[in-house]
């Protein structure tokens, strides 16, 4: 199946920030969080796949199509929210789904009606006095209610109430029963990236650092913790991203735990005390400071 977003070796840059040689790819129907500090180029990424912004070098194709010669054909298929949207705040949010309506031959009414009630949005109030979460809500609601094939959504939950937020998780964990949308979505909490994506990646400094499937993601990290003697060839072991002394115990973060590790580590001397998964967020910081220390 020809994948929703696929990237080669793409570029972008700016005078003081770059997107280096970003290859990425994201099957039909799957979602796909992005994972990045301030500044490792999230949105900018975002704003490559919706044609707002030319990528200098490299292959972006949205949907099957290249971008840019295809962009405004793939346009109309793509729901892309982010922060610096506007709504016209002397209109009502039912003046801006006429209006929405009336562009898109796809608008489905009864689910707009659905929406209004779980986000308990009021269609004939002036999006003027909306707070900030009533406002990614009416946004996603503009958005959803056209059944895009794609959505690309940055960073759709920040700032809300954690109430507001699982509404907002819910309802992009139902647009997903359908098998035929894809989404790619950004976001500082990994909490909610572990929740609904099946796919993850983590960007750094313009770079990915990684990007895989959600489960081989976090089946492949452990926190292990060993009692014994210090021994400088524990950071050569495979996967190692982070070790510390804290004797008498010795903390180890791998992200290619296998059979092969604890074998491993009690050939250097070590006993084993536990291994714990990891949270994503524990593994993507990990992983940041393994690629600022390298
Ligand atoms: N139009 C532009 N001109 C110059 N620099 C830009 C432009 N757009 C983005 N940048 C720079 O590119 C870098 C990445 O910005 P971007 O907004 O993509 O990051 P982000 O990961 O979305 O960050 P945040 O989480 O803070 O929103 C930043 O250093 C930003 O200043």
């Amino acid at each position: 199946m020809t994948p929703a977003i696929a990237l080669k070796g793409v570029r972008k840059r700016y005078d003081t920030f770059a997107l280096h040689d970003i290859d990425l790819e994201l099957p039909a129907g799957q979602v796909m969080g992005l994972v990045g500090v301030n500044g490792a180029g999230k949105s900018t990424l975002l704003r490559l796949l919706m044609g707002l912004v030319r990528a200098d070098g490299g292959e972006v194709e949205v949907l099957g199509q290249r971008l840019p010669q295809a962009q405004v054909a793939v346009k109309r298929e793509i729901g892309y929210a982010s922060d610096d949207m506007r709504l016209y705040r002397g209109q009502t949010l039912r003046w801006h789904m006429d209006f929405v309506r009336s562009v898109y031959p796809g608008w489905d009414e009864a689910y707009a009606q659905d929406l209004l009630k779980r986000f308990d949005l009021k269609e004939q109030q002036k999006t003027g006095g909306f707070s900030h979460g009533q406002r990614v809500k009416a946004l996603l609601l503009l958005l959803f209610a056209r059944h895009p094939r794609l959505l690309l959504l940055d960073e759709p939950t920040t700032g809300l109430d954690p109430v507001a937020r699982g509404e907002v998780l819910d309802a992009l964990a139902e647009v997903l029963r359908d098998e035929e949308r894809s989404v790619l979505f950004s976001s500082h909490n990994t909490a909610d990236i572990e929740q609904i994506a099946d796919s993850i990646t983590f960007l750094h400094g313009g770079a990915v650092l990684a990007s895989r499937d959600k489960e081989s993601f976090l089946d492949g990290w452990r926190r292990i913790l060993c009692r014994g003697e210090w021994t400088d060839a524990l950071r050569q072991l495979p996967g190692v991203a982070s070790v510390r002394n804290s004797a008498p115990l010795i903390e180890l973060k791998t992200g290619a735990f296998d059979a092969a590790t604890l074998p491993a580590l009690q050939a250097l001397g070590l006993a084993v005390e536990s291994v714990e998964p990891m949270p994503l967020e524990d593994i993507f910081v990990t992983t940041v400071r393994g690629s600022n220390d390298a």
